[in-house]
């Protein structure tokens, strides 16, 4: 598909980054429910929720996925979204954080994002 061949084109950069859902939610190109933003990232709501709370945190910049991560400053500082938007929902009962790595760890969507999955007794192992 579109997304796994790399090429050096400014023109295929251009038209596989529009493609990318997340970019065009993080451009607003592509309505969401933003509950928190800071100049490198965002989080909004999951448009097909698991449970009463699910909110996804992602990089501004596109990066694939965890996988494709050079700064690691910047996973930090998505996982620290990822407690603030938590704590911020009163979750004080816990909740879980999932990043799905390829197609093994059930990626559907390859720019790098946080799930934050609350509200509800999480069970385990995941699938
Ligand atoms: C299935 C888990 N693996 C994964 O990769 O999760 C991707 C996550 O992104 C969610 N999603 C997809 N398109 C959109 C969209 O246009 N808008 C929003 N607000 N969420 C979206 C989808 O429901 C899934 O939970």
């Amino acid at each position: 598909t579109l997304g796994t061949r790399h090429c050096g084109s400014t023109l295929f950069r251009r038209i596989y980054l529009e493609n990318c859902v997340f970019c065009l939610i993080a451009e607003k190109k592509l309505d969401s429910q933003i509950i928190y933003e800071d100049d490198i990232s965002l989080a909004f709501k999951d448009i097909n929720p698991v449970a009463p709370f699910h909110v996804l945190v992602i990089p501004k910049k596109h990066i694939r996925s965890l996988g494709d991560v050079e700064d690691f400053n910047l996973v930090s500082h998505l996982l620290y979204v990822c407690n603030l938007v938590a704590q911020k929902e009163g979750l004080t009962k816990g909740y879980r954080v999932v990043t799905n790595v390829g197609d093994d760890g059930g990626q559907t969507v390859f720019h790098l994002h946080f799930h934050v999955i609350g509200g509800r007794p999480m069970d385990w192992p995941p699938g």
